[in-house]
């Protein structure tokens, strides 16, 4: 089995020469045992960044989520590497409205593509019949049947410890989260082919996610978040035996604002990681199907001003049907107007 610390056969991330992001690190294993202390960090990192890394390092839930990572980095790049027409016979057009394989051509580059795959949890768990997958997704089915299982694990832990930090009834936000319902939750394989920066590229690719939780595994450094006090773009350095967590903007909407879903995009890999395709995976979570998008009562919540303007209500699977076709803004988006429909950029839905 490939070791928890992969990174190490890349070139470094150039910490020392670059502006980096704040985020807190959390202990996974003091989240398990119920470390009021951490509990409390997490919930100031999800009321101020929306960003924070999750340390798995004794807790065994984490050290087996990384591991399978490794196992899914070495899958993914399998993956992409197969022909393009056979990844075409699962492209999204053809599977899906949502799930399924997409890829954009780099501009003024020699054929290359950034990818994404997008596989369903309810295929993984059982909860419908599932998409046609290509026989190399087959043959690590229960692989990634495992990683699905433990990042709602820890996606639900999470869960619990913000229902107490909103004040709400014990089981308010698990209640709209039931791992055996169908939702949007979906494992995604990302590519970005070797590119050199490109600001309109860059630009296509600002998003916020918008679903509950992300997870987020990845060995090279293109991760930026926009810095939520001085405007700014700056990196997260990936770091080994730690998960990247970030806030979506269901979140936003329940808790009307209070807490935070920030501003990201993927760039190409710094100097001296460049010149490298990049890999990502991602767990993202989502309310189920069925739950009405908008702010919940109670605890904290009420305490939070109201919107003058009437927002559009709509289901989960609505507003994942319609953001993904580049129809709807994300929550922090506003202000910088509608992201792009065209570009497909790592990053994007
Ligand atoms: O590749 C990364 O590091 C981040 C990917 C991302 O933000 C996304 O897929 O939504
Ligand atoms: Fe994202």
């Amino acid at each position: 089995m490939p070791s928890a610390t992969s990174r190490t056969q890349y070139p470094p991330f150039p910490s020392s020469t670059l502006p980096t992001a704040p985020l807190l690190s959390l202990s996974l294993h003091a989240l398990e045992t119920n470390s009021g202390e951490e509990s409390t960090r997490f919930f100031t990192a999800a009321k101020e960044l929306g960003f924070f890394y999750l340390s798995t390092s004794g807790s065994q839930l984490g050290e087996e989520l990384i591991a399978e990572a490794e196992q899914l980095h070495e899958l993914e790049k399998k993956f992409f590497l197969l022909d393009n027409g056979e990844k075409g016979e699962f492209a999204r057009e053809k599977v899906d409205a949502f799930f399924g394989y997409r890829f954009g051509e780099i501009e003024g580059g020699k054929g290359g593509r950034n990818e994404s795959y997008n596989m369903r949890k309810d295929d993984f768990l059982s909860n419908c019949s599932p998409l046609p997958q290509p026989r190399i997704i087959k043959d690590h089915w229960t692989l990634l049947q495992s990683y699905t299982r433990h990042c709602r694990q820890v996606i639900d832990l999470l869960i619990t410890h913000l229902e107490v930090h909103l004040q709400l009834p014990v089981g308010t936000l698990a209640s709209l989260h039931r791992v055996g319902e169908r939702s949007g939750d979906h494992v995604r394989f990302n590519q970005a082919g070797v590119q050199p920066f490109s600001e309109e590229a860059a630009r296509a690719g600002e998003h916020t996610d918008f679903g509950t939780l992300t997870l987020l595994v990845n060995w090279l450094g293109g991760l930026q978040i926009r810095h939520p006090v001085s405007d700014e773009w700056v990196y997260v350095e990936p770091i080994p035996g730690h998960v990247i967590v970030n806030l979506g903007d269901a979140l936003v909407k329940f808790t009307a604002g209070l807490l935070r879903s920030n501003v990201h995009r993927v760039v190409p890999p710094p100097y001296p990681q460049d010149g490298l395709v990049r890999n990502s995976l991602v767990y993202f979570s989502r309310p189920e199907d069925a739950v009405v998008l908008r702010r919940l009562k109670g605890g904290l919540i009420d305490q939070q001003p109201r919107n003058p303007e009437l927002e559009e209500e709509m289901t989960s699977q609505e507003w994942i049907q319609r953001r993904s076709l580049g129809d709807l803004k994300g929550v922090y988006t506003h202000s910088r107007g509608l992201e792009s429909r065209m570009a497909m950029v790592p990053g994007r839905v």
